[in-house]
């Protein structure tokens, strides 16, 4: 918890505050923030995990909420200093339609945007994605790029689409005048793929794995790189930015920062082994086990399942087109923008990372 030294003035909101960064979120603010007074957690699903953190001298405050529903999200801004809106849906799987996907994503994020503006609220942090840059649909790699590299950022999926029409709303209010008259303080922060305690992700994998007799079978190959960056150190970025943006807001306002860590360079496949594989697991191949053609195929079975079986049941593998055009391309950010610009180191050596997530793996149920 804080530190109670300093004075505790601030209340903090965080949107999507359940979330599985969102969490990390909430927790490194109230291990790391001491001039905290009120922590808002805004979700539509509290968890009640919530409950512990009520002990505190920090308030904590759980309000379950839509973004979408701008009454809702003005209430929740009203008197907050600062919001970090991670809320969103993360949904590349089909689960969702593209037009809910829209609605909470950019219309949600709209509704943050304003209610800030009416409400006075000066400091607004939106947790963007690397899938605002790419992977592009013409499968063009991003090697090693950072903030500003020349890439045709062109999407087609409703995901990166949403993200990147809130990251452009959420950027181009910077500097708008709020209730009271004084300007309006954004910058949007671009994770890789977050690992760590909590992916469902990671989760599914494992299950996935532990169904196929402790084996994972290579789709990609292992020359295909895929940034990944810890979920506590995203957190950290998070809590450091909203504590600098005041004091640097000519220099921080209205950027951009890609979310990195000391996280090795690797395929999507072999960097979840560095977790899966201490649990039990085992990848079979050191190439494809099979043609890239006939995974674009089984790609495009598994859609025309999900279109066939949806008014049934929810039928969302983790193969689709799009998750294989991503995983196929290479993705990864070498850059220290945030380092120059507000001193961002990462909290989390790679070692630590790696023992952290390893160990929740093994806390996962029906692990060995
Ligand atoms: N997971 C990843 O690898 C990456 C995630 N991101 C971004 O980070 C943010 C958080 O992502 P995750 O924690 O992975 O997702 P998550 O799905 O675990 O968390 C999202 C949270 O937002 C909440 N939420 C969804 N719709 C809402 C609504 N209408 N009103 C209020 N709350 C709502 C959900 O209940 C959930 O708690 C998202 O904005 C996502 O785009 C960015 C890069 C990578
Ligand atoms: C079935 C195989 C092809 C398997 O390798 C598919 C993996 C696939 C589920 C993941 C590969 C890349 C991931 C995405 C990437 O890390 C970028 C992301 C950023 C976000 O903002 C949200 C999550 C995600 C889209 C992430 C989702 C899972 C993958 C597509």
């Amino acid at each position: 918890m804080a530190d109670s030294a300093e004075t505790q003035e601030l209340v903090y909101l965080v949107t999507g505050g359940c979330g599985f960064l969102g969490e990390h979120v909430v927790r490194m603010l109230l291990q790391r923030e001491p001039r905290l007074r009120e922590l808002r957690i805004f979700d539509l699903h509290l968890g009640p995990w919530l409950e512990e953190l009520k002990t505190g001298p920090v308030q904590v405050t759980a309000i379950q909420g839509d973004v979408t529903q701008a009454h809702e999200v003005a209430a929740a801004v009203a008197g907050a200093h600062v919001v970090i809106h991670t809320a969103g849906l993360v949904d590349v799987f089909g689960k969702t339609s593209p037009e809910t996907i829209h609605e909470v994503n950019v219309q949600g994020t709209q509704n943050v945007i304003e209610a800030c503006v009416q409400t006075g609220t000066r400091f607004l942090i939106y947790t963007s994605s690397m899938e605002v840059v790419g992977p592009n649909i013409k499968g063009q790699p991003f090697y090693r790029g950072n903030e500003n590299t020349p890439y045709e950022a062109v999407h087609r999926h409703p995901y990166p689409c949403s993200k990147a029409l809130a990251e452009q709303l959420v950027l181009e209010a910077n500097g708008r005048e709020v209730l009271g008259g004084l300007p309006l303080v954004t910058c949007a922060l671009r994770p890789t793929g977050i690992y760590g305690e909590g992916h469902q992700i990671m989760r599914d994998f494992y299950h996935q794995g532990l169904r196929l007799g402790g084996r994972l079978f290579r789709a990609i190959p292992a020359s295909v790189e895929h940034g990944r960056v810890y979920v506590g150190n995203v957190a950290w970025m998070h809590v450091l930015v909203a504590r600098e943006l005041e004091h640097r807001a000519a220099l921080m306002g209205g950027q951009v920062y890609f979310c990195y860590d000391n996280s090795p360079y690797k395929s999507y496949e072999d960097f979840n082994m560095e977790f899966l594989g201490p649990c039990g697991l085992r990848l079979v191949g050191t190439r494809p086990l099979m043609p890239y053609w006939l995974l674009v195929l089984l790609a495009a079975l598994n859609t025309l399942l999900q279109w066939l079986l949806r008014p049934l049941m929810l039928y969302a593998p983790l193969l689709n087109p799009y998750t294989l055009a991503v995983a196929n391309t290479t993705f990864t950010v070498s850059t220290d923008k945030a380092r120059r610009h507000f001193g961002y180191e990462p909290l989390f050596s790679w070692e630590e990372s790696r023992t952290r997530t390893i160990r929740w793996v093994q806390t996962v149920e029906g692990s060995a």
